[in-house]
């Protein structure tokens, strides 16, 4: 290890304000000091000759670590060094002060993602300075605009792997994490590997009207019909998808832990399905499991106070339910906006992620659950789910089928809505407890035991 502590290293990290803005605007000085900040913190990453690091798309960082065994396939460990803005207003601490107070280090990344940037790469400083020298070979991909789309970050990366051969038993991302007080009645945690991600469209509404002089205003301006029109869509919630999902097969398995008479229902989805659907759908978090998303995120419109305004745009962003496709979904929206002076302009559009396998047979999944199983010894269930936010793994579906989002980390949901929101923190020891878990989790990747069946209880 460098000059820093454990936990220092992330109060750097987060020193360091790698912001995506926008589209095209990356901090691009923060992003360069954060490439020469994790040279200085971890040397012996950076001066081991097997393992070979490259900058990709200026400011995205790859290494191959190489195993000593060629016969085993290798996986890839994700992360990514941007985020979201911050601006200061609501936050108990500035947010790029990665100030370490109460047991908690505070800032903006601290959960998305510099954690998970900081966690592998110490973990892998922490083996190697052990002369850990693994067997299968794994790569390290952390990219630098994952918040902004992954064009330049994973994308590139994805592509030159692709031109170098590889082909990957697994990859690992960030998602879902150990779910903890998301659902009344269930005090035990959960954890949740996120299978698949939903997909996401940016829409943009548009109308144009005929500008004028405010003192004689038509009977409707493009501002009114813009927003009579998104207003539609967030009265119509999308169709609810339970029946079809993969929720139906995560809470069969949560069943058990559940006092009566809940765990009868659960356990009996044909006959309770329409009831549970309904429970789901009443709260904000646990009904973005169930139908595709519609959120009204931007709206435009007007020049001067007194001028009729020509243009009113309002972009909605749809995150869509794994059992549906992007074309579906927008066939529900023209027909809910029902207006044809409304233009449609598709900004960006992602289907849902193929779902990867969970079987016993399924090295990256039950690995990830051998790890949870030692690292949490006290989380009994450990599941497969779906991500609702999207992530930089679904750029790579071409090395591999197999794609697992999962943060070795608990979550409630005051911290769910810190991620983007405010007082997004760490507490110092889920940091060390994520090191840890990645530690063990390369060493697992190494073992020559392929997983096997385990009993069930009759
Ligand atoms: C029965 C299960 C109950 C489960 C409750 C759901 C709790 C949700 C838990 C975790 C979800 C956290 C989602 C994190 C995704 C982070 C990735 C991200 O921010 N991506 C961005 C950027 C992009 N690539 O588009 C996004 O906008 O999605
Ligand atoms: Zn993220
Ligand atoms: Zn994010």
């Amino acid at each position: 290890m460098g000059r820093k502590s454990c936990t220092g290293v992330v109060t750097g990290a987060i020193h360091i304000p790698t912001v995506s803005f926008g589209p095209k605007e990356i901090n691009t000085t923060a992003l360069a000091e954060f490439g020469e900040y994790i040279r200085s913190v971890f040397p012996t990453v950076f001066k081991t000759s097997f393992v070979q690091h490259e900058v990709i798309g200026e400011y995205s960082h790859l290494f191959t670590v190489q195993g000593s065994d060629p016969s085993l396939q290798p996986y890839m460990l994700l992360a990514h060094s941007d985020v979201v803005p911050a601006p200061d207003e609501g936050w108990e601490v500035p947010p790029f002060s990665g100030l370490e107070r109460d047991g908690f280090i505070h800032g903006r990344g601290t959960l998305d993602n510099k954690n998970s940037v900081m966690a592998i790469l110490q973990a892998l400083e922490l083996l190697l300075l052990r002369n850990y020298i693994p067997r299968r070979s794994f790569f390290i991909a952390l990219g630098h605009d994952e918040e902004i789309s992954g064009h330049n970050g994973a994308q590139k990366i994805s592509a030159l792997l692709q031109a170098r051969g590889v082909q990957l038993a697994f990859i690992v991302d960030e998602g879902n994490f150990i779910l903890d007080g998301f659902i009344p009645n269930l005090k035990k945690p959960f954890a949740i590997i996120a299978v698949t991600e939903k997909g996401a469209i940016n829409l943009m509404l548009q109308v144009n009207t005929t500008p004028g002089h405010s003192s004689a205003p038509p009977k409707e301006t493009s501002i009114g019909i813009l927003a009579a029109a998104v207003s539609r869509l967030e009265q119509t919630p999308m169709p609810n998808m339970f029946g079809s999902g993969l929720l139906k097969m995560t809470l069969q398995e949560l069943a058990h832990e559940f006092p009566f008479p809940t765990n009868i229902i659960l356990s009996n989805l044909w006959l309770f399905g329409p009831l549970v659907s309904r429970l789901i759908e009443r709260n904000y978090i646990t009904n973005a499991l169930v139908r595709t998303t519609t959120a009204l995120t931007m709206f435009n419109a007007g020049v001067k106070v007194n001028v009729i305004p020509p243009v009113a745009q309002a972009i909605i962003n749809f995150r869509v339910d794994p059992a549906q496709t992007v074309q579906e979904v927008l066939e529900l929206v023209k027909n809910i906006v029902a207006d044809n002076r409304v233009q449609f302009h598709v900004l960006s559009a992602i289907d849902p992620l193929p779902v990867s396998p969970s079987d016993h047979q399924a090295l990256g999944y039950q690995l990830l659950r051998q790890t949870i199983r030692s690292v949490f010894p006290e989380v009994n269930i450990v599941a497969p789910g779906v991500c609702i936010g999207n992530t930089d793994s679904r750029h790579y579906t071409n090395l591999t089928t197999s794609i697992y989002r999962f943060n070795p980390l608990y979550l409630n949901p005051q911290s769910f809505q810190s991620i983007h929101g405010i007082n997004e923190k760490i507490s110092v020891r889920a940091y060390e407890t994520q090191v840890k878990f990645i530690f063990e989790f390369i060493q697992n990747a190494d073992t020559d035991q392929e997983p096997v069946p385990h009993l069930h209880e009759l």
